[in-house]
């Protein structure tokens, strides 16, 4: 799923970079990109020396950065970066300490781009010091400093592996933040995991000894935290950027345990990937009250439900009909109104993904076996006219456009109003509706081919005597109205499938004791790193 929505609200990379403008203007762009008939211009994600070319690129055009990634290194993903830069300006502006010009920091781990201090400087003419243990990252970084005059601002050190803070800050020096991307992965898997877990659609950039360290990022931040217990008010704000969901709960709890209350966390969405930033403060909260700052991506009603109970979801292709995301809101509200669902549109926040939403009440079940009920309304209908030729006229006025069992009848030679209960339309007893849902409208976005990008309704159950089954069935009655129902079946199959040749796999080799523990620490793993990206 694209996530560039939910990148904060300044990153220049929300859009997207104009690759054709690249092209005109960079010759060594041009050579990495590639125009399709319609005259668009693409490039090679999954290729390692054009994803270098690109960083390189962006850095010039929007910052006026002239850089060198020395080859076998990590290529920094420019909107990922700018994420976390500008969440420290968000910080830095709550804690209001100082002016963004005469702010100090600390980036531990600042690689061979030098990436962190070199945006802190040249976007806010931060102090920056950048620290680092990797001889030939260092030289580069050092480089890339220079090349870019920022060495007044500026100042790469090399520190010892063993510690992390230590040793880094002078007796009587005090910096406003540190940050750090740390080495995500443990020592042992690298080779294995380095690959398995870069984004799937990215070329896999960065050595082994750049992005693994000894018990990886949980040991690496703990040490973190517990140096930074050390040297507390020294320094007003420690962050770090975590790669896994589940270890931003660990930290969470780790922090409490140390009874380091002040502190706050944020998402990081970009392109296809999440990441997490974590940071904590020693100063009292009269001073600077982290459980208040600013956030990128906030707990939005979405995120409330999903906790709560996994959406209904309705998945089809953004095309014919349906090119247009309007087309697809006009579609439903057409169909909820003839269903005589009460709708209220929602007032969504910028940050979610959502295009449209609301939330909707029926009072009654309107759209089970509307066919059923559709014919025997006009069997009805019909007989009573029959019957009625010349007497007392009862016509029948039926909603057949919306499947409703409306079934009005009006006498209209007597006044008085013959009103024939209908068995099959669940008239609700109950004070409670039938069922308060919410519905959230997103697109899925195809990052290389717009064609394929898709459409996404997520119904969540909120109350009513119905109960959720009875959602199930709504959703079914929109899957066929929409028409959509070949997608759905595709979708199924293709997950039948997959769950098929689980099975038969299962059967043929039933798992020991100990896989099905493995298997079980798998699982929760991946529920806890749910939207963790697999990078
Ligand atoms: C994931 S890379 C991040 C590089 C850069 N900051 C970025 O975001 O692109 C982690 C870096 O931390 C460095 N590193 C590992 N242990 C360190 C330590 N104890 N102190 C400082 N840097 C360390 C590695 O050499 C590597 O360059």
């Amino acid at each position: 799923m694209a996530l560039r929505k939910l990148m904060h609200p300044r990153n220049k990379y929300k859009k997207g970079p104009n690759f054709k403008q690249l092209a005109l203007l960079y010759p060594e762009f041009r050579k990495v990109a590639v125009t399709d008939l319609t005259g668009k211009v693409h490039i090679d994600f999954k290729n390692e020396e054009t994803l270098r070319i690109l960083t390189r690129v962006l850095l010039k055009h929007d910052f006026d950065l002239t850089v060198k990634i020395p080859p076998n290194k990590l290529v920094p993903t420019l909107p990922l970066r700018l994420n976390y830069v500008l969440w420290i300006e968000d910080l830095m502006t709550h804690a209001s300490f100082t002016k963004m010009e005469d702010v100090k920091g600390i980036d531990i781990g600042t690689g061979a781009v030098c990436i962190y201090p070199l945006l802190l400087a040249k976007m806010y003419g931060c102090c920056m010091f950048g620290t680092e243990v990797d001889d030939t990252s260092i030289e580069s970084a050092i480089e890339n400093v220079k090349n870019n005059n920022l060495g007044n601002l500026i100042q790469v050190i090399k520190v010892d592996k063993d510690k992390i803070l230590k040793g880094t800050i002078e007796e009587n020096e005090t910096f406003h933040f540190i940050m750090c991307n740390p080495p995500f992965f443990e020592t042992e898997d690298t080779s294995d995991k380095v690959i398995k877990q870069q984004p799937p659609r990215n070329a896999p950039t960065g050595s082994n000894k750049e992005l693994s360290i000894e018990g990886g990022e949980r040991l690496f931040v703990t040490k973190m935290i517990e140096e930074s217990m050390q040297i507390s008010e020294k320094i007003k704000i420690y962050s770090s950027m975590l790669g896994k969901k589940n270890n931003l709960l660990y930290f969470v709890k780790l922090l409490k345990k140390y009874n380091i209350n002040n502190f706050t966390w944020t998402e990081f969405c970009q392109g296809h990937t999440k990441r997490w930033g974590l940071a904590w403060s020693f100063l009292s909260i009269d001073v600077c009250d982290l459980t208040k700052a600013p956030v990128i991506k906030e707990s939005s009603i979405i995120d409330k439900s999903l906790k709560d109970h996994p959406p209904l979801e309705i998945i089809f292709p953004m095309q014919d009909k349906y090119i247009l995301i309007d087309n697809v809101i006009t579609e439903l509200k057409k169909i909820i109104s003839n269903l005589q669902i009460n709708i209220k549109e929602l007032e969504l926040q910028k940050n979610t993904l959502s295009e449209w939403g609301c939330q909707l009440t029926a009072q009654n079940d309107t759209w089970s076996h509307a066919r059923r009920k559709r014919r025997l309304a006009e069997r009805q209908s019909k007989d009573c006219k029959e019957e009625n030729i010349g007497s007392t006229i009862v016509t029948e006025q039926i909603n057949v456009d919306s499947e409703v069992n409306t079934i009005q009848h009006l006498n209209v030679k007597n006044e008085d109003t013959q009103f024939v209960s209908t068995k099959d339309t669940e008239t609700s007893d109950h004070k409670d509706p039938l069922l308060v849902f919410n519905l959230f409208l997103s697109i899925l976005e195809d990052e290389q081919d717009p064609e394929k990008n898709h459409v996404k309704i997520c119904l969540f159950f909120e109350s009513g005597s119905g109960g959720r089954n009875v959602l199930e069935t709504l959703r079914q009655y929109l899957i066929n109205k929409l028409n959509v129902r070949i997608y759905f079946q595709q979708f199924c199959s293709k997950t039948n499938k997959k769950r098929r040749k689980k099975f038969k796999k299962a059967k043929k080799d039933p798992p020991s004791k100990l896989d099905i523990r493995g298997e079980e620490k798998k699982l929760n793993i991946s529920s806890a790193e749910d939207s963790a990206d697999s990078s």
